[in-house]
């Protein structure tokens, strides 16, 4: 049986009132630069996933989030490197402050269907299909 060391990375699906979703564009210099991804990123030793997401969207988007808001969607399950990626996505319809890419090269509000026309990271691009359903 293989076995990798397992890599828990929280992401948020951000819905506005339309029915829109916030992407971002990575920093170059970053793994997997340029890509659009949901904002989030990697849960720290003895950090709650919840909390962790909390404090990413604060770090990337300026945005104030309750952790009891984040809905659990979808998650997915991928190779990445030496290491496996489980990321866990959820979405979220209420926040305080206006997103600001403050890590990002880029924001953007596009329904799901729109995201296929994207350059995602492979993990994501199960997640889209899924989030058609939610949104
Ligand atoms: N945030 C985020 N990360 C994703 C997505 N899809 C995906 O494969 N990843 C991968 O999950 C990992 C998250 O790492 P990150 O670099 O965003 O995490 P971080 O903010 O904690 O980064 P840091 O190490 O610079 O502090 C990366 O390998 C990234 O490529 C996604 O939609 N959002």
């Amino acid at each position: 049986m293989s076995s990798a060391p397992l890599l828990l990375v929280v992401a948020a699906a951000l819905v506005d009132p339309n029915g829109h979703v916030l992407v971002q564009r990575r920093p170059p210099g970053k793994p997997m630069a340029d890509l659009w991804e949901f904002p989030g990123g990697k849960v720290e030793p003895g950090e709650l996933p919840e909390a962790a997401l909390a404090r990413e969207l604060r770090e990337e988007l300026g945005v104030t989030v309750s952790p009891a808001a984040l809905v659990p969607a979808a998650f997915a399950s991928e190779a990445l490197g030496e290491r496996h990626l489980l990321l866990l996505l959820y979405t979220l319809r209420a926040w305080e402050g206006v997103p600001e890419s403050r890590h990002a090269t880029a924001i953007d509000w596009l329904r799901p269907a729109e995201m296929r026309g994207l350059a995602m990271p492979p993990a994501d691009l199960p997640l889209i299909g899924l989030l058609e359903r939610l949104v």
